[in-house]
């Protein structure tokens, strides 16, 4: 009859051991290869073996692609692995850090920052089922979230990829794993990977570990932790993640105590897979192998062997893939390398592609193509803004609260001013459309924040937007507004463009804070991936909110600032007052914040 792996209702370990005996060492290699889209074509697939494929950061079958495009896409691929000897499928992986990011016309959720605020672990659950559907709208059944970092330095670029500077925050949103997934089956076995079916996807538990603790925040670099730090600050969310059933995980480019972690087999292997049983599969991160040497990729057969040593299950070589398979063929072959590690890595990667059902799923579900940017979905992701906001000032001292904004502005007036009111790419930041991310309105449909305050006031009432007002134009409205929302931040940037030693509020934004609430009343509303240098507006501002990186939906920050919802969010990080006094995390012995973590006042709702 038909070889026992293509049969579904063989046992699991049965259909694994079948295939394993039956592959090549070629074969073996070729899954362990994860390579760029644009190198996927169907000769590609086939001749090679290729197990996985990616979009990196913007990688997109063509400008603002429809699903459709997509589905073709990620099919035309899967066609070309299928028709290899075995037929074994291939798993096309991307980056759904804040929704489908790289897909046009996706929702896009606050960044991990922002939800942690909301301290609603439920509502992050459904956020990762909502993206589940969206990615699979385009065919495509693994991500590459959640990342799970704590980070510990906002000066680190990619601190707004974190949950939290406290791990037991970060640990309670790794719920977003089963919202991804599904739920952990209840005769499910501890470690064991599990996507529940074809609305779910696999998700990838980043970056293993310590990339939030590096020195002074700076990415890809090096961590200094005792045994007792690392276990109790930087490894907590693995425990919840292999409990929860996570398919993969992977590496970090950072190094811990000076050894780089893609190349450090007590952790990878002894620790995450032996100690903690995890059993799903290790990705290493976009040729991290390479950067295993200085300069990188000096001497890449060292690199591979590092780190398939070190216990690297898949390895991201969007490019070099043949150098890579030759130079891993050549190790197992002069026995550097045993063939028992090689199997172990192809027994995980196919123990999640049959868990998750690719075998005998393998092409997209057209169905769901409606699910991209779904209203139900957008209406979640506002949700979210609501819950991430922090209120942090409301009114000066013996004054009144400002907030909520009464929706009839009695002058029948309001000015609405900074950059960051009126521009989407800014409120979404990095991974948007591009890696990068981009500013403008034009990258993707969504609600920018002047959008939703429009539609909040009453129709009465002229909403007047300036960009970048100048101390004149305040002179000649100093009377002709009831107050001001002032809406500024940082642009978008990811990975290491987004390294910052000072964390001041970019110019312009800090002389439009004293030229418009040196004039009138003033809310400000900060759009940034961390917490800035307030400080020195403390004093002039009337109300102040962290709005952090709110996404698409920008009009769940007017529905809490016109008070149709009340302010409840809550810091998910310490707000510094000068980066001098950095890194400072709640429980540190010397803790002086502006606001404390966990800090935010509340407003009533109408
Ligand atoms: O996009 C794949 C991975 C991502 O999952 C990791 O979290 C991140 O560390 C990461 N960095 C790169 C390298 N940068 C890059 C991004 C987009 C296109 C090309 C290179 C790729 N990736």
């Amino acid at each position: 009859g038909a070889a026992k792996y293509k049969d579904p209702k063989q046992p699991l370990n049965t259909r694994i051991n079948d295939l394993l005996r039956r592959m090549t060492l070629a074969e073996k290699i070729g899954q362990m290869s994860q390579i760029e889209r644009e190198n996927a074509t169907a000769d590609v697939m086939r001749n090679y073996f290729i197990g996985s494929v990616l979009s990196g950061g913007g990688s997109v079958p063509s400008p603002n692609a429809a699903p459709a495009e997509w589905v073709r896409m990620v099919n035309e691929i899967q066609r070309g692995a299928l028709s290899s000897r075995l037929g074994i499928p291939m798993l096309y992986g991307i980056d759904a850090v804040h929704g489908h990011n790289n897909v046009y016309r996706a929702t896009i959720f606050p960044h991990n920052i922002g939800l942690g605020c909301t301290r609603d672990p439920e509502l992050v659950q459904k956020i990762g089922a909502a993206v589940a559907l969206e990615v699979r709208a385009t065919g495509i059944p693994y991500v590459f979230a959640p990342c799970i970092a704590v980070c510990r330095d906002p000066r680190w670029g990619r601190c707004y990829e974190s949950f939290s500077e406290d791990p037991k925050l970060v640990q309670q949103m790794t719920s977003i794993i089963s919202g991804f997934q599904g739920e952990i089956p209840a005769n499910g076995r501890l470690g064991a990977p599990s996507v529940s079916g074809q609305r779910n996807v696999a998700a990838c538990a980043k970056h293993y570990v310590g990339d939030g603790g590096t020195t002074n925040g700076i990415n890809e670099n090096n961590t200094v932790a005792t045994f007792h730090e690392l276990l109790s600050i930087h490894m907590p969310p693995y425990y919840n993640a292999v409990i929860r059933g996570v398919s993969t995980v992977m590496v970090s480019f950072s190094s811990l105590n000076g050894v780089k972690m893609h190349a450090n087999r007590p952790f990878v292997t002894d620790f995450l897979k032996t100690k903690l049983r995890f059993r799903g599969f290790v990705i290493s991160d976009y040729e991290g192998i390479d950067r295993l040497t200085t300069p990188q990729h000096a001497d890449y057969v060292l690199s591979v062997k590092l780190g398939i040593l070190a216990g690297i299950d898949m390895v991201m070589i969007p490019y070099r893939y043949t150098e890579f398979i030759d130079d891993l063929t050549l190790l197992v072959q002069n026995g550097t390398i045993p063939m028992s590690r090689i199997d172990d890595a192809v027994r995980r990667i196919l123990r999640v592609k049959f868990t998750m059902g690719l075998f005998e799923h393998p092409y997209a579900d057209p169905s769901l193509t409606g699910e991209l940017g779904k209203q139900e979905h957008r209406d979640l992701a506002r949700e979210a803004v609501r819950k991430s906001l922090v209120l942090l000032k409301n009114g000066k001292p013996g004054e009144k609260p400002l907030l909520p904004l009464p929706k009839k502005a009695y002058g029948g007036s309001i000015l609405v001013a900074g950059s960051h009111a009126d521009d989407l790419g800014s409120q979404c930041g990095g991974w948007t459309i591009t890696w990068q991310g981009l500013t403008g309105n034009n990258l993707t449909a969504g609600t920018t924040m002047l959008d939703g305050i429009k539609r909040a006031v009453e129709p009465a009432i002229d909403v007047v937007y300036a960009k970048n007002p100048d101390a004149g134009f305040m002179q000649q409205n100093k009377v002709r507004f009831d107050y001001a929302i002032v809406v500024v931040g940082e642009p978008p940037y990811a990975e290491t463009f987004g390294d910052n030693l000072n964390l001041t509020i970019p110019a312009p934004g800090p002389d439009v804070i004293w030229n418009v609430c040196g004039s009138i009343k003033c809310v400000v509303v900060l759009v940034s991936g961390r917490p800035l240098v307030v400080e020195p507006y403390i004093g002039i501002v009337d109300a102040l909110v962290a709005a952090w990186l709110p996404g698409t939906e920008g009009q769940g920050v007017a529905d809490v600032l016109f008070g149709d919802y009340g302010f409840t969010g809550k810091l998910s990080r310490t707000w510094f007052r000068s980066a001098e006094q950095l890194p400072m995390n709640a429980g540190d012995a010397h803790y002086d914040p502006l606001f404390p973590f966990g800090f935010g006042l509340e407003t009533q709702p109408w």
